[in-house]
């Protein structure tokens, strides 16, 4: 674990950067989508959230109807962490954001604290219950009803605040629709939906009466530990202080804000802050003078500024990506002053190794570990060939690519360097959803390349994993990458990975050891840089080299034995918590016992 403050970092000079949040959406103003009127002060905000309902006075049992099992140890050591995001998997996920906030928890479980997430309901998820449990909360000014849905899943309590902003606008299209109806575009009243949601997740530990774990019972109460994710959820700590702090509830509670992706800040209209219920004193934290151009240059109010300003910690999953946020304007896309004043910790993300093990993987025909891979992945890779329409052929060695089509990720920068390789011995299979016209340039690779690469614009967990196991080599050319998945479960499958030199992957992927490195790429987003492209080309070609060679078998077994769970990082993240000094901040004692259970009750969403 890295702990990093400005001094540890001299700036460095480095590519200027254009942010991703340039839809003209994203900064229409609150007031122009008929929020004017007349505004809740902030006593008049206080009051209103008083007016919370309990639905039933005596709380809300278990989904098995049992509430407090009999003999039950009421187990008041460990802290009581509180996990919000607006991606839980596997309920909802559209990326990586998803997949911590459905593996962490679990782990951090697992080492004996008691443990919720809370996130939006956006579908019927058939095993989340109703609790019943009504609270009435202001959003501008008005007043909205949101209800709590709950199960128990793996050791941690999972909270899904119900909504009609988030329900109505996503049913049955979770994997893609919720921040926005397309890629790109965003729903105008986001900021309404996400100040909603973090106020229901405050109420949350206080009124629903949770007993579903025979080592807790009953509320959770205001010793809590918040661990807000990504820019929806980075006003949680202003509303922590302003609505009940300031009255003495939640006294002890923290806020650790964790940064999964500083492209995503929730800049908006400046005036829009008055929307937003926050005293005045908060402006200061949310002023953001915008010096990228799209959609209008100028003063903003900035949702990731306000969280990295006003928690009690900053995170974010990757010592290395720690590094470049506070490098300069570039990596840091214009909150590396801001981040220099905090103090940022960089902890590295594990992996889901139930959902992604190659010796029990439900999404692949031939189970297999580090002793049988060689013979395995022969097989598994015709399979992929077969499944995608490629020739099927076990010795063409096969590169995989999987990922958001974003910028961030390039595969606008793979699509160019593919004339440089594909006269080599080699088949390409690339999948992803995102950008439209990113999609189309992939769906073009088989008419361009036939019989040698294919690219499916497809959110398929299925062709994921059988991509991560068929696959000879994973090729990851993102621009910027603040942790990244993709290379942990490559690894555990013994696919190598081949990836630029940037965040996580820098942390996780060793040159000649368990990777191939191409160097830094160039992050400017509107343009690809020659000089990246060519870097693709050329360690590919190194990594092609090495087909069939004793030295490439070795890499495999180097990645198949690292230790890429959350075990680890579990460990880290109850180090950093721990030193905020919450309450019952001792390591939990029934660690060993809830292990178990961890394990158990894999999600049916
Ligand atoms: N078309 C498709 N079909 C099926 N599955 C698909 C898919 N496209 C993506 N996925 C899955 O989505 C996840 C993406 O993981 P990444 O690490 O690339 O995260 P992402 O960039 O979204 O998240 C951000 O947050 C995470 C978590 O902190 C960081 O690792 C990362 O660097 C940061 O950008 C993987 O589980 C992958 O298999
Ligand atoms: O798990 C995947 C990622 O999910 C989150 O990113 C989303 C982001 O927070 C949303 O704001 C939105 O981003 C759009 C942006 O708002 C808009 O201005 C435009 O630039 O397009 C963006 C993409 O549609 O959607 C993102 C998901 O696609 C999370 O914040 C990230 O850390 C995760 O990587």
């Amino acid at each position: 674990m890295a702990t990093l403050t400005a001094s540890h970092f001299v700036s460095r000079t480095s590519h200027v950067n254009g942010t991703q949040e340039s839809s003209g959406s994203e900064t229409k103003s609150l007031a122009q989508i008929g929020l004017r009127g007349q505004r809740a002060t902030h006593n008049g905000l206080r009051r209103l959230s008083a007016r919370t309902t309990v639905g039933r006075s005596k709380g809300y049992k278990s989904e098995n109807g049992k509430g407090l099992p009999s003999g039950a140890i009421v187990c008041r050591s460990g802290m009581n962490l509180v996990f919000v995001g607006c991606e839980v998997g596997p309920w909802s996920k559209t990326g990586g954001l998803g997949d911590v906030l459905g593996g962490l928890p679990p782990a951090m479980a697992a080492r004996g604290h008691r443990v919720m997430s809370v996130s939006p309901r956006y579908d019927q998820y058939k095993d989340a219950w109703d609790t019943c449990v009504v609270v009435e909360i202001p959003v501008g000014d008005r007043i909205e009803t949101v209800r709590f849905f709950h199960c128990y899943k793996r050791g941690v309590d999972r909270v899904f605040v119900d909504h009609p902003w988030f329900l109505e606008k996503v049913w049955g299209k979770t994997g893609s629709k919720i921040y926005g109806p397309s890629a790109g575009v965003d729903y105008i009243d986001n900021q309404m939906r996400f100040s909603l949601f973090c106020q229901a997740v405050l109420e949350a530990p206080r009124i629903l009466n949770l007993n579903s774990s025979k080592y807790f019972s009953g509320p959770y109460g205001e010793d809590v530990v918040f661990i807000a994710n990504d820019w929806h959820t980075a006003i949680l700590p202003c509303y922590l202080k302003s609505m009940y702090q300031s009255s003495g509830i939640y006294r002890n509670a923290k806020v650790v804000f964790c940064i999964h992706n500083i492209a995503y800040q929730g800049r908006f209209a400046f005036s829009d802050f008055g929307f937003l219920n926050l005293p005045d004193r908060f402006k200061s934290s949310f002023d953001f003078m915008d010096g990228y151009k799209k959609p209008v240059k100028g003063r903003k109010i900035n949702w990731m500024k306000a969280g990295i300003l006003e928690a009690d910690r900053v995170v974010t999953v990757s010592p290395y990506y720690a590094e470049e946020l506070v490098s300069g304007e570039a990596k840091g896309v214009e909150l590396d002053n801001i981040i220099r004043k905090a103090t940022i910790t960089g902890i590295v993300n594990g992996m889901d190794v139930q959902e992604w093990n190659p010796s029990t993987d439900k999404h692949i025909g031939i189970h297999y570990n580090a002793t049988t891979v060689m013979d395995a992945k022969a097989l598994l890779k015709e399979a992929l060939q077969a499944e995608v329409g490629l020739p099927v052929d076990r010795n063409i060695p096969l590169i995989g690519f999987i990922g958001r089509l974003e910028e961030q990720k390039g595969s606008d920068i793979l699509a160019a360097a593919i004339p440089k390789f594909i006269d080599e011995d080699v088949q390409i299979v690339v999948l992803g959803t995102g950008k439209k016209a990113m999609e189309k340039q992939i769906e073009q690779l088989e008419i361009k390349y036939p019989n040698k690469a294919i690219g499916v614009a497809k959110f398929n967990v299925s062709l994921a994993h059988m991509i991560t196991a068929g696959a000879d080599f994973m090729l990851i050319p993102s621009r910027f990458e603040p942790c990244g998945l993709i290379q942990l479960h490559a690894m555990r499958y013994g696919t190598v990975p081949i990836c630029a030199a940037t965040g996580g992957l820098v942390d996780t992927v060793k040159e000649g050891f368990t990777g191939f490195h191409m160097g830094p790429f160039n992050v400017e987003c509107d343009r690809i840089d020659p000089a990246d492209v060519d870097a693709v080309a050329i360690t590919v070609k190194r990594a092609l080299a090495t087909y069939g060679t004793a030295a490439l078998g070795e890499m495999i077994q180097n990645c198949m034995a690292l230790d890429l769970s959350w075990k680890g990082p579990s460990k880290n993240w109850e180090e950093l918590l721990l030193s905020l000094g919450p309450a019952g901040c001792q390591p939990g004692i029934e660690g060993e016992e809830i292990a178990p259970l961890a394990k158990e009750n894999v999600a049916t969403p």
